[in-house]
């Protein structure tokens, strides 16, 4: 019998916590000989009672028919229990001669299943009942058999025979049974019975005897020795078998401790599930929710959906009313298609007639198209001409300005037009009392001034002062009709000619009415004074002479002289004018720049290149003026405001440049001294006007009488108009303006003579400054 130990592929537990995959020993067998359980380690022969099987293999008496076995092996059902004893003998025993074994085979038994059977024991210590004859006796204690204790009787009982392992056979053993058993050992000598007296038989009977019993012992002490080896060997296997058993130990507590790690994973996986439990309710929860939400938005779907079906029914029954109708309209169509194609009958003869039309006119275009062609040769001829003619222009222009200036030079180059304005509301007078007489003239250019006087006697008189004046302006006169007489001039400053205008006269005499125009709101442009119109009038001929190849530039400065000290006009704190520097706070000074040129520095200049900014300028001087008035009571009365118009014009077609400049100069109210009857602070304002209106009268005069010095630094005025009052070049114009209140004659009389003065002057011919 052999039995095999085959390694665990896996453990794996069975209900009983024992793994399930504990090696066990095969039992099988294979050796029919063996009559015991031997493992498959045990490599050595084992002593087996063979004398209990007959020397027979177990298999084999499990075979034999007729022989009551009832070993395990051949019934299943040992009536006997096995009996693993300390040296490793398996053997079977009759339970009732197995006490000494019984401690022993109750280890065994715990391994045994319930039902008994040890097919299947401890690894190792496979053991196999052997089946032995019901009744059979072991004799183990015959005389001469030495005690060797049970399992060594065993063994010895054993020794007829040796058990091998599956490389080892059974083989029978030719030593003499030690349990005195003669029948399978040596014979004993048969002693025959002596007669008394045959000492020598008996002698000899002895000898025998002796002999064999000599032979026996031998034969004892051989098998002894060999009982005592196989006692050591057995020795050395139960301490195999007890290493084992503490190694069987071992693996049971790792695997102790494998199931409490088990037991420890399963609580984890107890919590988790726990968890994922409550985890999962609360998703069924949300789900049963989102489900009811569900159910919800389908049930108002599908309440929509009726709501749809119903309307979609109505609307079916409108489709099928309008199908109806439709199907009328088709057959209505049916008959316009019918009637159509009549028209499209007609329509093709149509066309075919347009298509010979389209011909005709096909012929047209070409005799067109050469029309064009030659147009376009007289074209390019027509241009050529007009290039030429606007050199021809350009030319004109030229020989226009020069005619222009002749003109202007033979009126003088300085002038004096006389403007009477209207009786004002506040004064009451009566019209045939005025001092002012305009005689009926041809060029309207004399004006009288009555005086009344009264004799010793008193006898009333009335003395006349003529004067004659390039124009004289009456109370109807109108702004339109003053500018007109005045644009003259505008364009000599445009053509680069350095032009002055002033207004002159007593306070009140319609100075700033001339030269500004109207200061109340709501006042037309028919009101706009000479600055204004004369500002538009450059601008817009400035854009007009593009087309001649000019383009302007046009810097304006508007400063105000008050008390021989220059303010700057157009000085803003917020730079509310577009392009106008912060200059309030400079100095404004006047000086010769590089060129010799004058120039007022510190004031602000700006550019003029839109009629909105000339608007914005006026209104900055307006606003400034009407600031300084607020500061000095009446004050602008009592100061020159000088409005300076920069013009620098090139032509890119004639490499012409001209700088043109334009003065227009609202003078401070000139009333004589003695009959303003001024003190204190007015008194020093009114001398230091008349001082700088004497100073200009002094130097028109050393300009007209043609003085080597001309006293121009006497005064602010003059030496800021310097360039413009400088003789040969310049035009200047003088308004001399007057009340028409008879109050004012006197004031007027003055004014008119100061004008006559000016006008007796004739400054040289004025030169174009050109480069
Ligand atoms: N030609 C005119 N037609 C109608 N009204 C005029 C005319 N000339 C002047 N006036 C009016 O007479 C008043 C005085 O005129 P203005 O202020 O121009 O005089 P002024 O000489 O500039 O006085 P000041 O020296 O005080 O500035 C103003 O109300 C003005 O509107």
């Amino acid at each position: 019998m052999v039995s095999s130990l085959r390694p665990p592929s896996k453990l794996t537990f069975s209900s009983s916590g024992i793994p399930a995959a504990l090696p066990r020993p095969a039992v099988t067998d294979a050796n029919p000989k063996a009559g015991g359980t031997v493992h498959a380690g045990m490599k050595r022969k084992l002593p087996i009672d063979n004398t209990v099987a007959g020397n027979r293999p177990q298999a084999e008496i499990k075979r034999r028919p007729g022989v009551q076995s009832t070993g395990p092996v051949s019934t299943g059902k040992p009536t006997s229990r096995p009996v693993i004893s300390k040296v490793g003998v398996v053997g079977t025993v009759p339970s009732r001669t197995a006490a000494s074994s019984r401690r022993t085979s109750s280890r065994v038994a715990a391994r045994r299943p319930a039902n008994g059977r040890v097919a299947k024991v401890s690894p190792k210590v496979g053991t196999k009942p052997i089946a032995k004859p019901v009744g059979t006796r072991v004799p183990l204690n015959k005389p001469g058999v030495p005690r060797i204790g049970v399992a060594a009787a065993k063994s010895s009982v054993a020794g007829r025979g040796v058990l091998q392992n599956d490389e080892n056979k059974y083989e029978e053993s030719e030593s003499p049974s030690v349990n005195g058993d003669d029948s399978d050992d040596e014979p004993r000598p048969i002693i025959k019975k002596r007669k008394p007296g045959d000492i020598k038989g008996q002698i000899e009977d002895l000898k025998t005897l002796n002999a064999y019993l000599l032979r026996k012992e031998k034969r004892t002490i051989a098998s002894k020795n060999k009982l005592k080896e196989s006692i050591d060997e057995k020795e050395r296997l139960v301490k195999e078998l007890e290493l084992e058993k503490d190694s069987i130990s071992e693996q049971a507590q790792s695997r102790k401790k494998t199931i409490d790690e088990l037991n420890n994973e399963i609580d984890e996986i107890k919590a988790d599930a726990r968890k994922k439990k409550i985890s999962y309710e609360d998703e069924i929860d949300d789900l049963k929710r989102a489900h009811r939400r569900k159910v919800d938005d389908l049930q108002a779907e599908y309440d929509e959906l009726e709501k749809r079906a119903k309307s979609l029914k109505d609307s079916l029954e409108n489709t099928e009313a309008e199908l109806k109708g439709e199907k009328e309209e088709v057959i209505r169509l049916q008959g316009n298609i019918k009637r159509l194609n009549a028209e499209q009958l007609e329509q093709e003869s149509n066309y075919r007639t347009l298509k010979s039309r389209h011909d005709v006119l096909e012929e047209t275009i070409e005799q067109r198209n050469q029309k064009i062609s030659d147009l376009e040769t007289d074209l390019r001829e027509r241009n050529e001409t007009i290039a030429n003619l606007e050199a021809q222009v350009r030319k004109e222009e030229m020989i226009r300005r020069r005619l222009h200036n002749t003109i202007q030079e033979l009126k003088g180059n300085i002038r004096v037009f006389c403007r009477v304005r209207p009786l004002l509301d506040n004064e009451a007078v009566d019209k045939d009392a005025l001092p002012i007489k305009f005689p009926e003239c041809e060029e309207d250019n004399e004006i009288e001034l009555l005086q009344q006087s009264e004799s010793a006697m008193g006898k009333t008189s009335t003395k006349t002062f003529p004067f004659k004046f390039d124009k004289v302006f009456g109370s109807e006169s109108t702004q339109d009709g003053v500018f007109e007489e005045v644009s003259q001039l505008i364009q000599s400053a445009l053509d680069g000619y350095p032009v002055c205008i002033f207004a002159y006269g007593q306070t009140g005499s319609g100075k700033t009415f001339t030269m500004e125009g109207a200061k109340k709101a709501g006042e037309t442009n028919e009101t706009l004074g000479i600055i204004p119109r004369a500002v538009r009038q450059i601008y817009e001929t400035t854009e007009m002479l593009r087309s001649k190849g000019w383009e302007y530039t046009l810097d304006g400065q508007f400063v105000e002289i008050y008390n021989e000290t220059i303010q700057d006009l157009l000085a803003s704190s917020s730079s509310a004018i577009a392009g106008a520097a912060e200059t309030k706070n400079k100095k404004v000074e006047v000086h010769k720049d590089k060129g010799g040129r004058t120039v007022v520095s510190g004031a602000t200049t700006t550019r003029v290149d839109s009629p909105d900014a000339v608007n914005k300028l006026l209104e900055r001087a307006a606003k400034n003026r009407t600031v300084a008035a607020t500061q000095c009571n009446d004050r602008s009365s009592r100061s020159h405001s000088v409005f300076m118009l920069k013009i620098q014009g090139h032509n890119a077609v004639t490499s012409e440049t001209c700088t043109g400049m334009l003065n227009l100069i609202d003078l401070a109210g000139s009333e004589r001294l003695s009959s303003s009857g001024a003190q204190g602070d007015r008194l020093r304002e009114t001398q230091a006007i008349n001082k700088s209106l004497a100073c200009l009268g002094d130097v028109i005069f050393a300009v007209g009488n043609g003085d080597k010095h001309v006293p121009y630094r006497n005064s602010k005025l003059t030496h800021l108009l310097q360039d413009s009052l400088g003789g040969g070049n310049s035009k200047t114009l003088m308004f001399v303006c007057i009340s028409p209140s008879p109050s004012s004659a006197q004031e007027s009389l003055c004014s008119l003579r100061f004008a006559t003065k000016v006008n007796s002057c004739q400054i040289g011919t004025a030169k174009r400054q050109s480069n």
